[in-house]
């Protein structure tokens, strides 16, 4: 047959048969290629889809460079002398049980192996060897590759349940696992060149396993088709774009602009963006309940309800100085108490540091429209009612809070308008002993609030006007004789004590007189905020006007 072949194929070519250099027979039934021994010039022999049991002719080709014998009946594996410059061989869907030593063949560059093995081995001499095809063998441990310069690894259809053993392959850029019953990508960590990935067909159920191949930044192509993980994760595709921003293909289908962008809004939306949906959500649950009147505490179209803010870094603080500023000024402001899920710390009392209720309760909040603002922080939920800004206001007094800058996003889009006065810590050092030393956090969570200075920094540098007043924190006692000096100077305290002074001789001077006294100040201190810093007289009409 091969001669028929081979006869009809020199018929018309000039030159003696040593001259070839190729030969392709593919799909003719052959069964014997021994003449091939005469063609000891080849250097590319395809005799794929035959019925080829021997392959010992290839012994005679020394300069064979290219040998595709796939789909025969070869049951004898490389049973022939090492051609020297051997590069590719394709033996896939043969009938070989076993892998032996190929050292011999140390120039193999691309090997298709696609037969029944249950073991790697035999390839730790292939230091050339860039492609190795081992799918739909029996393979359940990855073993013995770890020293070959591989960049395409194809191991699909077999029983690998672990991604093990492939660490060292440093090179390795294209991957196929497809197939098996993977359940972690666990052990891909440093393979950092990978930019093509099948992982069809396994057993991924959780879309976070995808954080294993996050800072793979060439890797442009997943396959996650038919693992459990896409029905158990509805938002499945959305999730893994928004951890894996660098693909272009996900299962073989474009990965767009509109679905990159949709995905971080989802998962780690924009601060702005937070507040904005905070904003809405809130307003959105106030106006689905049954009409409440207000009393006319909060509202007054002429100037808004005075309030103050202290912002600035978990831990910075801030919360300390609301307390002392609340105390000491407790005839101007009192401390607007928010809610929380978090448990309480030692010493913390219901109601003076938060309310602290429980996650149900706080979605019940939410949903009765009870919210000005919420965040989320260290996995906790935090948010300022509209009842604690009432309960200070109807006091007569002005409300005073502390909060995160995601707290202040909200809130500046709300219909309040406060003061902020950011407290920043400039001192690093001095600032993460001072977390310490609460014995409260966990490095994580310092590590994380000390990332937070540069973002009220930044925040401070890029808008300016955004904060009312800065306040360094690195000395907290310094910190708040300032913010006394600042306060003072708005609430013109000095010139109020004299008045009251000079007035304590009147006989018009009633208590409830002085306290009017104080909140008209108080509503000065607010009004001339709003009017630029300066300093203007308000009168007692304006002032019950705004009660
Ligand atoms: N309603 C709110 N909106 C935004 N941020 C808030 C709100 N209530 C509290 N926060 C802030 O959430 C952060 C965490 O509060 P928590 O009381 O758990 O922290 P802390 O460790 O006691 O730190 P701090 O002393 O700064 O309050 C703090 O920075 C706090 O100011």
């Amino acid at each position: 047959m091969v001669s028929s072949c081979l006869s009809s194929l020199e018929h018309g070519v000039t030159g003696m048969k040593h001259t070839y250099h190729c030969l392709s027979f593919p799909n003719r039934n052959l069964k014997d290629i021994s003449i091939l021994c005469n063609y000891g010039h080849l250097q590319k022999l395809e005799v794929p889809q035959n019925e080829i049991k021997d392959l010992s002719c290839v012994s005679h080709m020394p300069l064979l460079v290219i040998l595709d014998a796939s789909r025969n009946q070869i049951s004898d594996f490389f049973g022939f002398q090492p051609p020297q410059n051997l590069k590719e061989v394709n033996l896939s869907h043969n009938q070989m049980k076993k892998m032996k030593d190929l050292s011999a063949f140390c120039c193999l560059r691309k090997l298709d192996l696609d037969n029944g093995f249950s073991e790697i081995c035999g390839l730790k001499h292939c230091c050339m060897l860039t492609h190795l095809n081992l799918a739909h063998n029996k393979i359940s441990r990855i073993s013995g590759l770890d020293t070959l310069p591989l960049t395409h690894l194809f191991l699909s259809g077999n029983q690998l349940k672990a991604i093990e053993g492939l660490e060292t392959l440093k090179s390795l850029q294209v991957l196929d696992l497809s197939s098996n019953r993977i359940t972690s990508l666990s052990g891909l960590q440093t393979l950092r060149l990978l930019c093509r990935i099948n992982l069809e067909e396994n057993l991924i159920s959780d879309v976070q396993e995808c954080k294993h191949i996050r800072d793979h930044y060439l890797l442009r192509e997943l396959k996650l088709r038919g693992n459990p993980v896409q029905v158990v994760q509805p938002d499945y595709r959305l999730e893994v774009v928004f951890l894996l921003q660098h693909l272009t293909l996900l299962d073989e289908d474009t990965v767009t602009v509109e679905e990159k962008v949709s995905s971080v809004n989802k998962y780690d939306p924009p601060m702005e963006l937070a507040a904005a949906r905070d904003h809405m959500t809130h307003l959105v649950y106030q106006m689905m309940q049954p009409q409440v009147l207000y009393d006319s505490t909060l509202i007054c179209a002429a100037s808004p309800y005075p309030m103050l803010v202290l912002t600035g870094p978990q831990g910075c603080g801030k919360r300390e100085l609301t307390h002392r500023l609340c105390q000491d000024l407790g005839e101007y402001f009192a401390y607007g108490t928010c809610h929380t899920t978090r448990g309480p710390y030692y010493g913390e009392e219901e109601g003076v540091d938060y309310h602290f209720i429980s996650e149900e309760e706080f979605q019940h909040m939410i949903h009765m429209g009870k919210f000005i603002q919420t965040i989320q922080y260290g996995g906790h939920m935090y948010g300022l009612s509209r009842d604690a800004i009432e309960d200070v206001a109807r006091e007569g007094l002005a409300c005073c809070v502390h909060m995160e800058l995601e707290g202040v996003l909200s809130l500046k889009k709300s219909c309040f308008e406060p003061r902020y006065i950011l407290l920043i810590p400039t001192q690093v050092e001095s600032y993460i002993s001072r977390l310490s030393s609460r014995g409260l956090y966990t490095p994580a969570q310092m590590k994380a609030a000390v990332s937070r200075i540069e973002l009220y920094a930044a925040t401070n540098r890029q808008h300016p006007g955004f904060f009312d007043c800065v306040i360094p924190t690195n000395d907290l006692e310094e910190a708040y004789q300032k913010l006394r000096r600042v306060m003072n100077e708005y609430l013109k305290i000095k010139q109020q004590e004299e008045t009251e002074k000079n007035n304590s001789t009147s006989p018009n001077n009633t208590p409830s007189g002085a306290h009017l006294s104080t909140q008209l100040l108080t509503h000065v201190f607010f009004y001339s905020l709003n009017q630029g810093w300066a300093s203007r007289a308000v009168s007692k009409q304006d002032f019950l006007s705004y009660r």
